[in-house]
């Protein structure tokens, strides 16, 4: 190109309207494939706009399928037939829980929300019991009833967690209270299923009672979804037909996650502008796939996984990728200290450390399978993650903090795992003095 041209001036070919292709940038009108998951949220918020009190609802599945998006879309419906039949009903929220880190922040978030540009509290200064009380007395004043959305809640703030779950849908009936008026219901959206179990039991039975499940979706399923946002995003005609089903069949085969779809239709389109083609072929598309799972999975460590959770994804990679012990939790538990001792992070107990593996089972990060240990007794889980071993590595290896604890012969090892072979290196087993220190990290 000449250097007195322009590159910009060329016009985009490719792209009509990204937006929709982009991560929660986009509200679609029309929801598809989730009419039995509407049915059951219809049903639990009936009595909202019937003039009984309002219920609590527990959504979860894993990501990209499509909760955040249904509830947006139900809490529109809720309020229009709330406004028909002049039902009282002020929604808050969806409110992401994972953005704060203590009750006070959190509740002081959703007052300010609330409140005029005049009136809101500052980021600190008062005490939680004070930021508590000028949210409820801001529900009341509401009035009616009130539903607050609280996505990602198994991040909610350790101390909010009684107060939210427990304290709020029943603050009406409390004397101690300032609500009088206000019936609170409560959403609560999580890819962790079993947050639920985790909670104390009086505060389970808040969200326990109805509990809607998104599973993923099929190929079928996304190549629908998808042609919706591609007939948004892209011009006209500029789709050679394989395409979107392609970007379905891959996104199906991964974790049947509509973002992971978007994303592929994005980068294949990218690919098609960069090579100044007329149209996206299916070898955009298979382009797009290939580094989009790294990218993904690196996603996933800076940004939706705790450092304790990143740390047993990558002692759960490395346990399957060594060839001499089988990804048992026990052995990944071990694992899992040694890389926490390399870049000083706190070591979680062996039965916390069990819930991590948990959650990335239902992130639809990695799977389990039971087994009986014989004669010895007992039962075990043998782990296997669902992405690509060199793939994780790889992410890890861009995330600041995490990539300190790769071993220095990771590729080594990969490499024999990848051939199948096996090798002398071994991954150290705190109760093993044989194996400490066999597993060279950098
Ligand atoms: N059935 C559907 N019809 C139309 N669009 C959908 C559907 N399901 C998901 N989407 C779109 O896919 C993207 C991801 O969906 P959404 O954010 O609702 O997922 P989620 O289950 O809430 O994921 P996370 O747990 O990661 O927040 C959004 O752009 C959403 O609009």
């Amino acid at each position: 190109m000449k250097q007195d041209e322009n590159p910009f001036q060329e016009e985009d070919k490719i792209f009509a309207w990204k937006q929709p292709l982009k991560k929660d940038a986009y509200e679609p009108e029309e929801i598809m494939h989730r009419d039995e998951e509407i049915k059951l949220y219809t049903n639990s918020l009936q009595d909202i706009v019937e003039g009984h009190e309002p219920n609590n609802v527990f959504v979860y599945g894993p990501t990209g399928v499509g909760k955040t998006a249904v509830t947006k879309w139900m809490r529109e419906k809720l309020e229009e037939e709330a406004r028909k039949r002049d039902v009282p009903l002020s929604i808050v929220g969806p409110i992401n829980c994972r953005h704060y880190k203590t009750a006070y922040r959190l509740v002081t978030a959703i007052v300010n929300d609330l409140r005029s540009e005049e009136e809101q509290i500052a980021q600190s200064g008062h005490s939680t019991d004070r930021v508590f009380q000028f949210l409820y007395e801001e529900i009341e004043s509401m009035g009616g009833n009130v539903l607050l959305i609280l996505d990602e809640i198994d991040n909610i703030p350790p101390d909010a967690r009684n107060d939210f779950l427990y304290d709020l849908p029943r603050a009406e009936a409390n004397e101690d209270t300032p609500i009088d008026d206000a019936k609170v219901g409560l959403i609560g959206i999580s890819n962790d299923l079993k947050f639920v179990d985790t909670l104390e039991p009086k505060v389970k039975s808040t969200l326990g009672e109805r509990e809607i499940e998104f599973g993923p979706y099929d190929a079928n399923q996304l190549r629908d979804i998808l042609t919706y946002y591609a007939d948004l995003s892209f011009e006209d005609g500029v789709l050679e037909e394989e395409v979107v089903p392609l970007a379905a069949a891959f996104a199906a085969q991964e974790r049947g996650d509509v973002r992971q779809g978007l994303r592929i239709l994005e980068k294949a389109g990218e690919y098609a502008r960069m090579e100044g083609s007329a149209t996206v072929t299916e070898a955009n598309v298979r382009k797009a796939t290939e580094n989009i799972e790294t990218d993904e999975i690196l996603d996933y460590f800076e940004d939706k996984l705790s450092i304790q959770q990143g740390l047993s994804y990558i002692s759960a990679t490395l346990m399957v990728i060594e060839p001499q012990k089988e990804a048992r939790t026990k052995h990944i538990y071990n694992l899992y200290t040694k890389l926490a001792a390399t870049i000083g992070a706190d070591e979680v107990s062996e039965r916390k450390f069990y819930e991590f593996l948990d959650q990335l089972c239902m992130l639809g990060l990695a799977r389990s399978t039971e087994r009986n240990l014989g004669r010895k007794g007992g039962r075990t889980y043998i782990y296997e993650v669902t992405d690509d071993p060199e793939d994780i590595i790889r992410a890890c290896e861009q995330e600041d903090r995490l990539s300190k604890v790769l071993p220095s012969n990771v590729y080594d090892i990969l490499e024999h795992y990848q051939k199948g072979q096996a090798t002398s290196y071994q991954a150290p087993d705190g109760t093993d003095p044989e194996q400490r220190d066999l597993f060279k990290f950098g």
